[in-house]
């Protein structure tokens, strides 16, 4: 927003206001409601930018507090002297009735902002009608400025006979701030009382039962919710878990987060709703930010420079949420954030006036917050067919949450992490005792150099066990299978099997020839090129069209050698002959020694289900049955969700590899 103004001197100057809420992409009328014409403004800290001509300098402000709005009569304009005198005639000088008509105009077109600050000036003018008030919280409360809302809501319940509409709104900002016993016992006194809103009161309890279950005891319907999260705007409860957060000072930033008590792979340990974030399928229709990240000097994605200046914007309305955000780590050139996350917080009632912004908001600060803290999420979608949001590389969403941000990284990281769309869902990736460390993989990459690339940004070394096996490897070793790795696994279909199975086995070869011999198992680039000779087997046991094809086995068992290098230890490796007995209801895999890796579920899962899918080209439908038994456990335990969610998520895969008939019926 550029700002023509005048100091009392009389120069003029340009003033562009960066971040101020409710002011991005808006038309004209919005901005005069909240800058009117002949408003006097003082400006703390203005970034002063010279022109050619010293009458032309421009003034930029980046923060929403460094701007204040002042009055006439206030104190600090005792004895200054305008050279021109003010024009009494501009908006700012509307009587009540006009500011309302202009409120009601802005909250039509859904400039809620805008029309909180007319409802304001409306108000300040004719205290006596609280219906302002009302209006005031509505417009907040639909801005999404819910304690803000909270707090006119409250206030209206003092101020005037206690009407249904206010503790409607009441209800619906207490259920939006996540306090649903609180929503739940407004919306069960609304239903008792008006017939009007009694249908929409009693849909809310209802759904405010389900966010209790939710946020009190990690319940949550997984299937619906998946399914839920396919479109924008789906909302659960958070939830924290068996976590806290502690003291860890070889960690930069200082804290980390551990569990209270022992935990079982799978267990849920958090559920988080982002403070801010961008998916490119929501921005349609919105500018994109400059996509240059001033901290890291680099480019940054369309999505994540966007939410990066939403969040000041969101700071500045939400001053509950300023500490929370200053408790995280800003990087190195901060002090470091204080132990204790999160921070105590007081809710406040007070109701809030949208031009003054009594909590300072420092957006360079917010900027590197965002840097050292950000995720992209990756929405779980249907396997083999990725979510949209995910088709440009270049413009990845992106999303800060608070307290997914307090976990340290390890690429084999001790949890996993999967978004909901937009919503982050961690669950314990292995068997842990009390107090031990939770980590998160923040990236992905074949190798520690890879990885280590992508975590440049974030100034640490990762010290998990994948990648001390991948330094002792050396980094020449690292880059030959990278290098190999990359030639991906289509181009190995070649027509002729032999030439197929040479060329595949040559690169495996090559491959294990890479790693240093104590390095034991774990061989993930080695895994890929056993899962492309294991497809090569098959393509030629489905031309051979015999069950009993000794391909089938060579495939099955090479695709189990796979697993193995994916860290998962399997028990029973028998492809023949009839399943131990103790086996038809278990997993067939070591789980004692299993070592899960974080990013690899997808390819577990790809793994498993092809062994299945073989054993049942073979007629072997008890260990077709075991097979996709183990892909569902292992899909519970990085998704949960139960059958229910695994059939949501699978349906497809499961149906090209004529699977899903098998379920069903069992042949
Ligand atoms: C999202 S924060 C994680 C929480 C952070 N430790 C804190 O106290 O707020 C990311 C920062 O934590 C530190 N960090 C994360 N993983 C680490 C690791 N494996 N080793 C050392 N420092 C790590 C790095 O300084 C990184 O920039």
């Amino acid at each position: 927003t550029t700002l023509c103004v005048e100091d009392p001197e009389g120069s003029t100057f340009q003033v562009s206001v960066f971040n101020y809420p409710g002011t991005a992409l808006a038309p004209g009328k919005v901005l005069d409601t909240i800058f009117p014409n002949g408003s006097i403004l003082a400006i703390r800290e203005p970034t002063v930018i010279a022109g050619p001509d010293p009458r032309e300098a421009l003034v930029r402000v980046d923060s929403p507090s460094d701007i204040i709005f002042v009055r006439p009569t206030d104190e600090i304009l005792r004895g200054v002297k305008w050279k021109y005198v003010m024009h009494a005639s501009g908006p700012a000088f509307r009587p009540a009735a006009k500011w309302r008509e202009v409120a009601e105009l802005h909250y039509k077109e859904r400039y809620y902002y805008a029309a909180a600050v007319a409802h304001t000036h409306a108000w300040e003018l004719d205290s006596s009608r609280a219906q302002s008030l009302f209006l005031r919280g509505m417009a907040y409360f639909r801005g999404g400025y819910y304690s803000a809302a909270l707090a006119d809501a409250k206030a209206l319940l003092e101020l005037r006979a206690e009407q249904d509409t206010d503790l409607y709104l009441l209800g619906q900002c207490q259920y939006a701030l996540g306090d649903y016993e609180a929503a739940r016992s407004v919306f069960e006194r609304v239903i008792t009382r008006d017939a009007a809103i009694r249908s929409s009161a009693s849909g809310y309890a209802k759904l405010c039962e389900r966010r209790i279950e939710e946020s009190r005891f990690g319940v949550y319907p997984w299937g619906i919710t998946f399914k839920e999260s396919l479109a924008p705007n789906f909302d659960i409860a958070e939830y924290v878990g068996p976590m806290k957060v502690i003291s860890m000072p070889h960690r930069g930033g200082g804290r980390g987060v551990v569990t209270t008590r022992a935990v079982k792979a799978g267990e849920l340990i958090l559920v988080a709703k982002p403070v801010v974030y961008a998916f490119p399928s929501e921005r349609e229709g919105h500018r994109y930010s400059h996509g240059l990240n001033f901290i890291t000097k680099s480019p940054e994605s369309p999505c994540a420079s966007d939410a990066m200046w939403e969040l000041v914007g969101k700071a500045a309305c939400h001053p509950e949420l300023v500490p929370l955000l200053n408790g995280l780590y800003a990087g190195p050139s901060y002090p470091p954030p204080p132990l204790e996350y999160p921070p105590s917080v007081s809710g406040g009632t007070k109701t809030r006036h949208p031009r003054i912004h009594e909590v300072d908001i420092d957006p360079e600060k917010l900027q590197n917050i965002y840097t050292y803290n950000a995720f992209i999420p990756r929405p779980i979608s249907p396997m083999d067919s990725p979510d949209p949001s995910l088709d440009d590389p270049n413009n990845l969403p992106s999303a800060l949450y608070l307290l997914p941000s307090l976990f340290n990284h390890a690429c084999a990281g001790t949890a996993s992490w999967q978004t909901f769309r937009h919503i982050m869902v961690i669950r314990a990736l292995k068997n842990l005792d009390e107090g031990e460390e939770l980590t998160l993989a923040y990236v992905t990459g074949r190798t520690a150099w890879d990885r280590q690339a992508a975590l440049r940004n974030y100034g640490f070394e990762c010290d998990c066990f994948l990648c001390m096996m991948d330094r002792k490897d050396g980094m020449r070793g690292c880059a030959i299978r990278n290098d190999l790795g990359g030639r991906g696994m289509l181009e190995a279909i070649l027509p002729a099997l032999r030439t197929g199975v040479a060329a595949a086995r040559k690169r495996l070869c090559e491959i294990e020839g890479t790693y240093d011999p104590t390095r034991g198992l774990i061989r993930p680039a080695s895994s890929i090129a056993r899962q492309e000779l294991a497809l090569l087997y098959a393509t030629q046991a489905e031309k051979d069209r015999l069950p009993d094809s000794i391909y089938w086995i060579q495939s099955i068992r090479i695709k189990m050698e796979a697993l193995e290098a994916l860290g998962m230890a399997v028990l029973d490796k028998s492809v023949s002959g009839p399943v131990k007995p103790e086996l038809l209801d278990m997993v067939p895999l070591d789980l004692l020694s299993l070592k899960l890796l974080s990013a690899e579920r997808d390819r577990y899962i790809e793994l498993i289900l092809s062994i299945a899918s073989n054993f049942h080209s073979m007629g072997d439908f008890y260990r077709t049955t075991i097979w996709i038994r183990t892909s569902s456990w292992v899909h519970e335990i990085y998704t949960g969700g139960g059958t229910e969610l695994y059939k949501l998520r699978h349906h497809e895969h499961l149906k090209k590899l004529n699977l899903y008939n098998f379920i069903v019926t069992g042949t």
